[in-house]
Formats: structure tokens, C-alpha cells, sequence
């Protein structure tokens, strides 16, 4: 089974569902092998002008021989979204892949039938601009040739990672998937910083996104490490290393260990209790 001759239907065309739709057809994929379901008229309109796929408005349809379902819809709505094409999944046997938090693979196969091939993924909103990183734990069910279908899909919105454990995709959550709320936090803060110390709100939100952007392609494409690019901002004596200094005794390393912490713990308790968040 190849992406080319491959049936994937995406149960949900909101904001993931678009991206990973937008990169696979930039990617070379097929619209007409491409469909989306959603009970909203709006939202496949958007889809639309991504490319000449199929829209259905009921999920049951769309799923009918479908080599691969991805089920993109919110937590809360996982459970009506899975009966609502559990016939067809199990007749098509159906690869099934679901980018929600705190889904377990043990309720979707009880949603959706013991043997399911299921491959739970964690995605992130940088696969928006395929710029996403994204990590999959596929069930025993899942055999090579679809997780390679898996892989190729997601790799079509930026970079995947395979996790040898489902409760690593809770870590993986804490950190990529939560993570660029962190460093959008971290950019507000600075803006506000530099507000108060009376630059105009334009000049510090400019630099402020300026200046993250060129740190992150410096981590991206220098061949040193991030401690050494660290210390050539930080010169002996100077300004970095105060504020470095700073960081260190208000325990910024303890902080960020703490945060991912409660992140990892609530992702794990949504699983186990089966409950909703976005
Ligand atoms: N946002 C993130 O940072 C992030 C990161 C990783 C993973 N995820 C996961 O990605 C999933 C989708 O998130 P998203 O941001 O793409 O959400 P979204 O934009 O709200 O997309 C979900 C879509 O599903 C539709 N829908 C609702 N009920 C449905 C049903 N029964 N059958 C089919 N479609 C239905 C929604 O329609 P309405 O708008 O009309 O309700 C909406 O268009 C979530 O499970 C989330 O946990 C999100
Ligand atoms: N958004 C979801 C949440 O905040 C999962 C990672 C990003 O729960």
C-alpha cells in the first residue's frame, strides 16, 4: 500500500485537517485520492480552495473504502466521530490515524473495534506553515507498509519522530505539542518588558518577532549547539550575562521542568479519564 494508490479521508476540516491537507497536495499528492468530512458546509468551503478534493457533509460516506482515516476532530466530539464511522472502518479495514490529545489507543479501539490499526499522532500548530513537529506511536495492529503511510503523510507538514511508548506521546505533548505557547509566552513577555522600559509597542513586538525568528534559524541551521551560540551572545562581564545570571538564580531551568511537568500529568489524566480538551 502506497501513498499514491491510497484513500484518505480526514474526519474533520478544521485548521489541522487544512494543513496537513494543504501539505500533502503541495507535496505532489492527488486531490481526487483526498477527501474530508464535516458536518459544517463553512468549513469545507475552506477546504475548497486548497484543491479540487471531495467534501462530504457525513462522515459514514466519506470513510466508504477508505485506505486511511484521520480523525481531526476535537476530543470532545472523538467519540461521535467514531461511531459514526465505525461500520465502514471495519469493512474497509482501514488504517486509523487520530491527531487528538489525550485519546488513548484502548478507547478508540473500543470505538472503533479491537483490531483496529490505529496510529496516534501529536501534531503541532507550526504544521500550519509545514513547519510542524510532529510524533506517532502506532498500536501492534499497524504493520510496515502503514506505518510508512503514516510517516509519509505527517512528513508532509514537517518533521516525525516515531516514540517506542504511547505514554512518551504525553512527554511529547508537554513539549512540542504545548510548546509553541511557550515561547509565544516568552515573546509577550518580552514585549512587555520592553514596553516598560518605554520602547513603542510596534518597535518591541518588531524586534521581539524578529529576533526569535533569527534565534530559532540560527538552532536550525548552525553546526555549533545551542550552549555555545548561547555564549557567543554572552559576553564576559556584559549585558547577556546579567540577564543570564538573573534567569539562572530566579530557577528558569526548574520553572520549564515544572510546566512540562503539569503538561505531561494533565495529558495523561485526559487519557485515563477519557475527558475533553482542545
Ligand atoms: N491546536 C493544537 O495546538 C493541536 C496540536 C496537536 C493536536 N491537536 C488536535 O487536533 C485536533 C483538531 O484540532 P483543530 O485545531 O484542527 O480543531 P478544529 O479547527 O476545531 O477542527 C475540528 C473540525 O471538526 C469539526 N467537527 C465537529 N464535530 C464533528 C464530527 N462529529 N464529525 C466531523 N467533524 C466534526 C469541527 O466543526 P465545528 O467547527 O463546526 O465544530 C471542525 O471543523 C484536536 O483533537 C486537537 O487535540 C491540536
Ligand atoms: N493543544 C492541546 C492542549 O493544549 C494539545 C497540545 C496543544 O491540550
Amino acid at each position: 500500500m502506497s501513498l499514491d494508490t491510497a484513500i484518505i479521508t480526514f474526519v474533520g476540516a478544521g485548521n489541522m485537517a487544512s494543513s496537513i491537507i494543504g501539505g500533502l497536495l503541495e507535496s505532489g499528492h492527488r486531490p481526487a485520492a483526498l477527501r474530508a468530512a464535516d458536518p459544517s458546509p463553512e468549513n469545507l468551503a475552506r477546504l475548497r480552495k486548497l484543491g479540487d478534493i471531495e467534501l462530504f457533509e457525513d462522515n459514514a460516506t466519506a470513510c466508504e473504502d477508505a485506505t486511511v482515516v484521520i480523525l481531526a476532530v476535537k476530543p470532545q466530539v472523538m467519540a461521535a466521530a467514531m461511531a459514526s464511522v465505525r461500520d465502514q472502518v471495519c469493512a474497509s479495514n482501514a488504517l486509523v490515524i487520530s491527531i487528538a490529545a489525550g485519546t488513548t489507543i484502548a478507547s478508540m479501539q473500543a470505538g472503533l473495534g479491537e483490531q483496529t490499526a490505529i496510529v496516534r499522532c501529536m501534531p503541532n500548530t507550526p504544521a500550519l506553515l509545514g513547519a510542524g513537529a510532529t510524533a506517532l506511536h502506532a498500536s501492534e495492529q499497524v504493520d510496515p507498509a502503514q506505518r510508512e503511510l503514516a510517516e509519509t503523510i505527517l512528513a508532509a507538514v514537517g518533521i516525525v519522530e516515531w516514540v517506542p511508548a504511547e505514554a512518551d506521546l504525553d512527554a511529547i505533548t508537554a513539549l512540542s505539542g504545548s510548546g509553541p505557547a511557550y515561547f509565544f509566552l516568552f515573546m509577550e513577555a518580552m514585549i512587555e518588558a520592553g514596553c516598560r522600559m518605554g520602547l513603542s509597542r510596534n518597535c518591541a513586538t518588531a524586534m521581539t518577532r524578529q529576533t526569535a525568528l533569527g534565534a530559532a534559524r540560527m538552532a536550525m541551521e548552525s553546526d555549533v549547539d545551542l550552549a555555545e551560540l548561547r555564549r557567543r551572545v554572552t559576553s564576559p562581564g556584559g549585558t547577556t550575562e546579567r540577564a543570564v545570571q538573573r534567569f539562572e538564580a530566579d530557577g528558569l531551568s526548574a520553572l520549564v521542568q515544572a510546566a512540562m511537568d503539569a503538561a505531561r500529568e494533565r495529558a495523561a489524566e485526559m487519557g485515563a479519564g477519557g475527558e475533553a480538551a482542545n
